[in-house]
């Protein structure tokens, strides 16, 4: 064995080369504080931590020092610093006091130094405005105080402190956002949107320095092994999505608008409405003390939206938080000592005694003779809008996204029916989810400025409930940048429906809508809006919409739809499998099947592991990389999105023929239907896999285009 391959020996040549690293950097100091000796207009504090920075620069970034304030005479910013990393706003504090934070202020030595956060703030703006030329979202541009002499590693809001010691090691740590032409682009704009303050050329000095024992630095505030910590970690984690930190001007222009009250962004599928929303949660994050509240209504999301934010905005990410709508109703509710006992078992069992004594041999029956109908006119169009007395319920109440007529007989069999579902549940003393937004409302009625929100973003807003909304609305009323209402009306997967007047909620003149479709290929997006193109709906808004919409498209042609029928179940769970394996495992992680309903979604499971091939459902995915399939319903796929989408059984029919339904409850089940199996196909990006196979009475109906 020769030397070198045993551990002792790879230890050997680890501590070797961790030498040579320390011995690198080490020079690489001392030539930096070399470059900056002559640098006049700074403090000897500033030249110390210019000279740290000035490591980052043999790492492809690119500083700028001195630089003149736009629209100013006098004032200055001490450094920009553009990189792999991003954009950021630095200011040097050489401060003789050691600096302390502590309820949102920063002190020295007794001194409230609160106005120099303000004043790093302001600029950042700046940069914030200069780089938005460049399509960089704010989220890109951090502030950060750097202290000379000192060890720190803090925030304070969305400013960063930072230590002498700790700077380096802490930007070289960020993930990578930046690619080496665009770190040149934003900092060649920035020299210009930021000229030189005094003559900085002594930072472009190229003598070599006199390599004399006494220039060696010996510095407790270089961190040699932060730094190559730091180094390590950033080689082994990938660049953030481009995403992340570039955006269409449209976009752009959105996540920095101010808006004075309730705003509404909408657009059809794939147009950039999340990755707005998170932008704008992240920009608000930073311009308040408050938190921000994001909400959806599906509760895998925001796990998901969460751990994107962490990765794009991770100064701010800790101020916003994401939850479910009933999550964070519940939650409310516990934190304000008011008792809820939900139930959701028990009160389907309440509704089904309702159902069995006051539904069943009534009219109800001559239009649907099954109670899911009628349980989702209680849960969506009763409570779901808040109405508690039969005057409110009668015609001429309209009932969004309802296509059946409902009579006034109609409509007194489904309230005694109501009744006696809220009897029976008072009686086995449990709430259902309506209950849960109701509670809140009142409380949040009752007691405005209970939380701690100064904005609240709701995305896939079309879910929502009237009670829901409007609980949201009641959290920041119509404060300026208070709420915003991201969603489409198109996609709305669950019945019902509310217009955003009624719940009180004015958004005229602050509605924008997204046009470009950032993620489909061509060939998909037309199958998908076939399936849908005959499908007018009325936006939340109250805008009459068709079903095939004006969209441009980013990615032109490409992308393939593959129908598959099949004569029968087995053989097209055999085709499903031999697709899957077509691709491969290494595209597994960004493949997903997608079923209608939660125990399709366990038969494909059970196919997929019989059949060798890992899978995870949706409830466990958190928007970190896994490897294997995903699987899930359709609405847990909302607002999610996969390289290639297989959609079993797809054209599944909503109703069995001759099952005695009404043609109006059947028409609207299968809009309903049609809806869902959009929102499904639009979550491929490249490939869709629609399957079908023979069933013993024939399709019913025909779903796609
Ligand atoms: N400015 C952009 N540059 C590049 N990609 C973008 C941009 N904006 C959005 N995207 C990409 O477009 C895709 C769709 O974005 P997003 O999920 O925000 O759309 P959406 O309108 O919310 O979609 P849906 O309503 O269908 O859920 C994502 O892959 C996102 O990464």
């Amino acid at each position: 064995m020769s030397t070198g391959t045993g551990a002792g020996g790879s230890a050997w040549k680890r501590a070797q080369e961790a030498r040579r690293h320390e011995r690198e950097l080490r020079e690489q100091l001392r030539a930096a504080q070399w470059e900056v000796r002559n640098w006049e207009a700074a403090s000897e504090g500033e030249r110390k931590v210019a000279a740290k920075l000035h490591i980052l620069t043999r790492r492809g970034w690119r500083l700028l020092l001195d630089r003149r304030w736009p629209g100013t005479r006098a004032a200055n910013v001490d450094m920009l610093l553009v990189g792999p990393g991003g954009v950021f706003v630095i200011d040097v504090k050489n401060w003789r006091h050691a600096p302390e934070t502590a309820d949102g202020h920063l002190t020295a030595g007794g001194r409230v130094c609160d106005r120099e956060i303000g004043k790093l703030l302001k600029v950042t703006r700046l940069a914030e405005n200069a780089v938005s030329a460049r399509n960089l979202s704010p989220v890109a541009v951090q502030p950060l105080m750097v202290f000379a002499g000192r060890s720190l590693d803090t925030a304070l809001g969305a400013v960063r402190l930072l230590g002498e010691r700790e700077v380096t090691p802490a930007l070289m740590a960020e993930r990578t956002r930046l690619r080496p032409f665009e770190v040149k682009a934003v900092a060649d704009h920035l020299e210009s949107a930021f000229p030189a303050y005094e003559d900085t050329s002594a930072r472009t000095g190229t003598t070599a320095p006199p390599a004399t024992a006494a220039s060696v630095p010996d510095d407790a505030l270089f961190d040699v092994e932060g730094i190559r910590n730091a180094a390590v970690e950033a080689a082994r984690s990938a660049p953030i999505e481009q995403w992340m930190t570039f955006l269409h001007p449209d976009q752009l222009a959105l996540v920095r608008r101010d808006w004075s009250g309730p705003a509404r962004v909408s657009g059809p599928a794939g147009t950039g409405k999340t990755v707005v929303a998170l932008h704008r949660a992240a920009y608000l994050a930073r311009r308040t003390s408050g938190r921000i509240l994001y909400v959806t209504f599906a509760n895998n999301l925001p796990r998901v939206q969460g751990t994107f934010l962490k990765a794009m905005a991770p100064a701010v990410a800790d101020r916003v938080d994401f939850h479910s709508l009933h999550a964070w109703a519940g939650r409310f509710l516990r934190d304000r000592g008011v008792t809820t006992r939900l139930d959701h078992a028990k009160a389907v069992d309440a509704f089904s005694r309702a159902w069995q004594s006051h539904g069943r041999r009534t009219v109800l029956e001559t239009l649907d003779p099954a109670p899911g109908y009628w349980q989702e006119e209680i849960d969506y169009v009763i409570k779901g809008r808040g109405i508690t007395s039969f005057e409110q319920y009668a015609p001429p109440l309209r009932r969004e996204r309802r296509r059946t007529t409902l009579r006034r007989t109609h409509r007194e069999a489904v309230w005694a029916l109501y009744q006696e579902y809220e009897r029976n549940r008072v009686a086995k003393g449990v709430h259902d989810f309506n209950d849960i937004l109701s509670l809140a409302l009142d409380e949040a009625l009752a007691h405005p400025g209970a939380t701690p929100y100064a904005s609240v973003v709701v995305d896939e807003v079309q879910d929502l409930t009237f009670v829901g909304v409007r609980l949201l609305h009641a959290l920041v009323g119509d404060a300026a940048n208070g709420l915003l209402l991201v969603g489409d009306g198109q996609q709305a997967v669950y019945p019902g429906g509310f217009r955003l007047s009624d719940a009180g909620i004015d958004v005229r003149g602050r509605g924008q809508v997204l046009r470009r479709n950032y993620r489909n290929a061509k060939e998909i997006l037309d199958a998908a809006l076939a399936v849908v193109a005959d499908d007018s709906f009325d936006d939340i808004d109250g805008t009459p919409t068709a079903g095939r919409r004006d969209v441009d498209l980013t990615y032109g042609d490409g992308g393939r739809v593959t129908r598959v029928t099949a004569p029968t179940r087995a053989e097209h769970d055999e085709a499903l499998l031999a697709a899957l394996r077509a691709l491969g495992p290494g595209a597994w992680p960004d493949s997903a099947v997608l079923c209608r309903t939660g125990a399709e979604r366990e038969r494909y499971r059970r196919l997929l592991t019989r059949a060798g091939i890992p899978a995870i459902t949706l409830e466990q995915y958190d928007g970190h990389p896994v490897p294997g399939v995903k699987l899930g319903s359709y609405h847990r796929a909302k607002g999610l999105e996969f390289k290639h989408v297989h959609l079993p059984d797809h054209d599944a029919p909503a109703t069995a023929p001759g099952d005695g339904t009404d043609d109006g409850v059947a028409r609207e089940r299968r809009e309903l239907h049609r809806s869902q199996l959009f929102v499904a196909m639009t979550r491929a990006r490249d490939t869709l896999w629609l399957g079908s196979f023979g069933r013993p009475h024939g399709r019913g109906e025909r779903l796609t285009g």
